[in-house]
């Protein structure tokens, strides 16, 4: 046997083992973290299907992402680099900077009374304070929230209801290529809205667009000042203490709140870092996402600070900031080893520099991987970047609940080959099974839906914030036994997944994960709106674009420019509504819905139809008529 096929077998043994005995594999990877009480139990599977790792390891994981490499070494290297073209400004922070400005804003959220497990709603753009904040919160034990600057007040205003923070965190503004964004007039009307009111907001002052203060309002500078803040000591927290909520969209309008543990994160984070992302401690890396995401969470914060190596905070886009070279610039000049961006940001790329000319005007001999995630990776983006880098492209799958990859190629033990449009193979805890209708295991190259026998690993979700009834019926009621992803898909015969797409109504907008329920209750506010039904159909550059059907109400009737007036507005009242990112464009005012007897709307035959694929009809269709009449719209032939 080859070296390559014996480390490949012995990858596919270590992932056998650790879903035989999860314990065996994680009570050793839990060394790869510093424990203030190390575990004595590794899985508490008492409570199933509620299972908790680590369950009496007591940890802090601001002092394993800091701290700890002060102590041992690293208090000179830097930790973060942050690179913004949005203001022509960079700035770099050794691991001995950043921890003083964690440890001092810890600080200024215990002396504004936040103690260990209260929340704070971090609402802020690519800064580095938006770390500090994150790490802050680690220190003491409080909880954090961050929300994509992208959402608007209303979807805002559902986070701070449900994490009922004690404090929020954010900034005067942000900055998009093409305006400055003023985040704080959007925290306003948030509260406004918010049944819930925080005790203070802590507001960075940016020089950009700064802006008016009112009564809870308190300045980040003032409070940051040295002679106004002692430091704050970390607190050690149980490792299934929550480290940090995350929302992320369902399939109705009301977010989920994503539950992430300490211990467990820790533990799987800095384990994917070196074995599955191939970065050791020392080097750089740069994930090209938001903080507001997961892959922010994990791939731009966590998961580099806790393995001491450099992570480069990027506040810019892949186009346009000030070209589609900058991605590349930005590797040659921080010597980065491995990057992380989602598909679209290459497809991007691609469409404004087809020929890779800006890719050849940079040296990127330090780069040995590229890592894409967060939506489907099409081979032919694949075959581009594949082309025009020369290293390894990797396709990695996971989600906003599990904060890690389920599958993909792990390039710190060995690069298996890739298969274009397969994130590779299962990765290690991770037991995926495609299931049928009745929860049988389909053969290969059969598509079901894609599950994962429990328990999940560590570092997934535990549960939903203060709502374990949503968890068992979101995740676990479909199939006894197994985590369904919602996604559909297939193993083939050398074990590798191949994933095809949601099964249910969630899209996938460039991937931001939006939830079909939210569009369609700002459209459904609209009073001449009877009903309506989002779709999200392909799109070249986004993957994925959501497409508005709506029904007028009775007695309403319009002419041609009064239809175009009206979709028009709705298109401004989805982005007034739930944010820019939203991205949608087009909204056709038509005479009925497809539905089934039962009253289901069609959306999944609309947006086979919209797609030009066949469609599949149910049985059960209502009136297929309304169906038929519906064909011009969503192909295409007539719109209106
Ligand atoms: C693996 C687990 C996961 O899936 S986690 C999720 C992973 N997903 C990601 O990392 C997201 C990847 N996508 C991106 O980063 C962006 O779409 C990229 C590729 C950079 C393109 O960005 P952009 O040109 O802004 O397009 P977009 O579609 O994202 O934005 C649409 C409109 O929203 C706006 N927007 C965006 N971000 C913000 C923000 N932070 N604050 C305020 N506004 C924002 C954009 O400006 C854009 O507005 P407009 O419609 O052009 O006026």
């Amino acid at each position: 046997m080859s070296d390559g096929a014996l480390a490949q077998q012995t990858y596919r043994d270590t992932v056998a083992a650790s879903l035989q005995d999860p314990a065996g594999f994680w009570g050793e990877a839990a060394g790869l973290i510093d424990w203030f009480t190390p575990p004595r139990q590794v899985l508490d599977d008492s409570r199933a299907p509620f299972y908790r790792w680590f369950p009496d390891g007591r940890l802090n994981v601001c002092f394993n992402a800091l701290d700890r490499h002060v102590v041992h070494g690293r208090a000179d290297q830097t930790a973060l680099i942050y690179d913004s073209p949005v203001t022509g400004s960079r700035a770099t922070y050794t691991y001995a900077q950043l921890l003083d400005l964690v440890a001092r804003f810890a600080g200024v959220l215990r002396d504004l009374g936040v103690v260990k497990g209260d929340r704070v709603v971090v609402y802020m753009p690519m800064v580095p304070e938006a770390v500090v904040a994150m790490l802050a919160c680690a220190r003491i034990g409080a909880v954090h929230s961050v929300v994509f600057g992208g959402f608007a007040p209303a979807e805002l205003a559902a986070r701070l209801d449900d994490a009922a923070p004690k404090v929020v965190v954010s900034a005067s503004c942000g900055i998009e290529p093409s305006r400055v964004v003023p985040y704080k007039p959007m925290l306003d009307e948030a509260i406004e809205r918010s049944a819930h009111k925080p005790d203070h907001c802590v507001i960075l002052q940016r020089e950009q667009q700064r802006c008016e203060m009112g009564a809870r309002d308190l300045d980040w500078k003032q409070l940051m000042n040295p002679d106004a803040v002692a430091p704050a000591e970390c607190v050690p927290v149980a490792a299934t203490d929550p480290l940090y909520v995350l929302y992320t969209s369902g399939t109705t309008g009301k977010p989920k709140g994503i539950v992430r543990d300490s211990g467990g994160y820790a533990v799987a984070l800095r384990w994917s870092m070196t074995n599955l992302y191939g970065v050791e401690p020392g080097e750089t890396w740069l994930c090209g996402s938001d903080v507001g995401w997961v892959v922010g969470h994990s791939y731009i914060v966590y998961a580099p600070l806790l393995t001491g190596a450099t992570t480069v905070l990027f506040e810019g886009k892949p186009v346009g900031t000030p070209d589609a070279g900058t991605y590349w610039r930005l590797i040659d000049e921080h010597d980065v080893v491995a990057a992380f961006t989602a598909p679209t940001a290459i497809r991007a790329i691609k469409k404004q520099d087809p020929q890779g000319e800006l890719v050849r005007r940079h040296d990127l001999s330090s780069l040995r991987t590229l890592f894409l995630a967060g939506e489907r990776l099409d081979p032919d983006t694949w075959r581009w970047a594949t082309d025009h880098l020369g290293v390894p492209v990797v396709d990695n799958w996971w989600q906003t609940e599990t904060g890690w990859p389920i599958a993909t190629n792990p390039v710190g033990v060995t690069l298996f080959d890739i298969k274009p449009g397969s994130p590779t193979l299962p990765t290690v805890g991770y037991d995926v099974q495609v299931l049928d209708e009745r929860g049988a295991p389909v053969p290969p190259g059969v598509e079901g839906a894609i599950c994962i026998r429990l328990p999940l690993p560590p570092g997934t979700l535990p549960t939903l914030w203060q709502d374990d009834d949503r968890y068992v019926s979101s995740y676990l009621s479909a199939y006894d036994g197994y985590y369904l992803t919602g996604d559909g898909g297939y193993l083939d015969e050398d074990g590798y997944l191949y994933v095809m797409g949601r099964t249910d109504d969630v899209l996938n907008v460039a991937g931001h994960r939006l939830s079909t329920g939210s569009l369609e209750e700002a459209l459904a506010g609209h009073p001449s709106v009877a009903e309506c039904a989002v779709i999200g159909v392909h799109d070249e550059l986004k993957g994925q674009v959501p497409r508005a059907l709506v029904v007028l109400k009775g007695g309403i009737d319009l002419d041609d420019e009064g239809r175009r007036r009206l979709e028009a507005e709705l298109v401004r009242r989805v982005r007034e509504e739930v944010g820019p990112v939203a991205a949608l464009r087009q909204v056709d005012v038509v005479d009925g819905l497809p539905k089934t007897r039962s009253g289901k709307i069609l959306r999944r035959t609309m947006r086979q139809i919209a797609d030009g694929q066949e469609a599949a009809v149910p049985s059960t269709i209502e009136d297929v008529g309304v169906l038929e009449a519906l064909g011009p719209v969503l192909r295409g032939d007539r719109t209106g």
